[in-house]
């Protein structure tokens, strides 16, 4: 069985997984950094532990601080190890995303409820063997999590797309035009990136409620304009602002324990284990 001893003398309850341009969350309170040390490597950076409205918060940027680690070099299971050993039971990733439809414009967001995966050459799975465990990836996203965000998201005032199909490439090349049309409108995906999966399907494992908050930041290349990292960063940098002001108002909301009625990520292992 996977362990994952707890961290002495620190814990967090809720983890926060910064994508493109969110390399500070800028709303914790008196933050420590914790290195953690993992049966798997190193984490993606020191983790910013410490305090928003009252919890006991986790803050680990994907691609670490400067941006130094590209989406296929991430250490998932470091980081999702890491993250449950301090605690963690709810899991709320901001990611930067391509859009492959008209009507998610940049400067949205969107909750995603479902992932198309393209990835080519990760680590997977905590369970390598002697335990082999086959978790149900129908709905990947804890819909709680999912139905909170959506929820801030609308009181706030936010263009929210409440569903949206992530299709998650290997990168760290953008897509060719020929793949982009084929993504959007054979696959029928959404919007595009290329950091969900592992992150979702080890979160799940783990048994950790996960969901994404998915900033628009380009409409990929089926329209006209090549995307680039420079828009893509830049966009983020523009949005970073309203992801904090949504992970504010968010965290004091989250229940301290995810409600078995409203979500099955807590329960994953339960028919999973051979
Ligand atoms: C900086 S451009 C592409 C980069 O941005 C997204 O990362 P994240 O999901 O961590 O915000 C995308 O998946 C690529 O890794
Ligand atoms: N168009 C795109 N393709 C892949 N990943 C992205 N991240 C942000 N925009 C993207």
């Amino acid at each position: 069985m996977v362990q994952f001893p707890p961290q002495p003398g620190i814990k967090a309850e809720i983890g926060i997984i910064g994508g493109s341009g969110l390399y500070d969350p800028g709303i914790v309170e008196n933050p420590q950094e914790v290195k953690v040390y993992t049966p798997y490597g190193e984490p993606s950076d020191y983790i910013i532990v410490g305090t928003v409205r009252g919890r006991r918060v986790a803050f680990l940027p994907r691609h670490g601080r400067g941006h130094r680690i590209p989406p296929h070099r991430i250490n998932y299971r470091a980081n999702i190890w890491a993250l449950k050993s301090l605690g963690v039971k709810w899991i709320i990733s901001v990611s930067a995303v391509g859009s492959l439809r008209e009507d998610y414009r940049p400067g949205d967001m969107v909750v995603p409820d479902q992932f198309i995966d393209m990835t080519k050459k990760r680590e997977y799975t905590f369970f390598d063997g002697p335990v082999v465990a086959h978790v149900s990836m129908a709905d990947p996203f804890c819909e709680q999590l999912r139905q909170e965000i959506i929820t801030v998201g609308k009181e706030l005032g936010f263009r929210i797309h409440e569903r949206g199909t992530y299709i998650c490439i290997e990168g760290p090349r953008f897509s060719t035009r020929a793949e982009s049309r084929i993504w959007k409108d054979v696959f029928k995906a959404d919007i595009i990136g290329m950091t969900l999966v592992p992150e979702v399907n080890l979160a799940c494992e783990a048994q950790i409620c996960y969901a994404t908050i998915a900033l628009v930041t380009d409409y990929d290349v089926w329209a006209d304009k090549p995307v680039t990292a420079e828009e893509v960063t830049r966009v983020m940098k523009e949005n970073t602002e309203r992801a904090r002001r949504l992970l504010y108002e968010l965290i004091p909301r989250l229940p301290e324990a995810p409600d078995p009625a409203r979500c099955s990520c807590c329960r994953s292992l339960e028919t999973a284990l051979l």
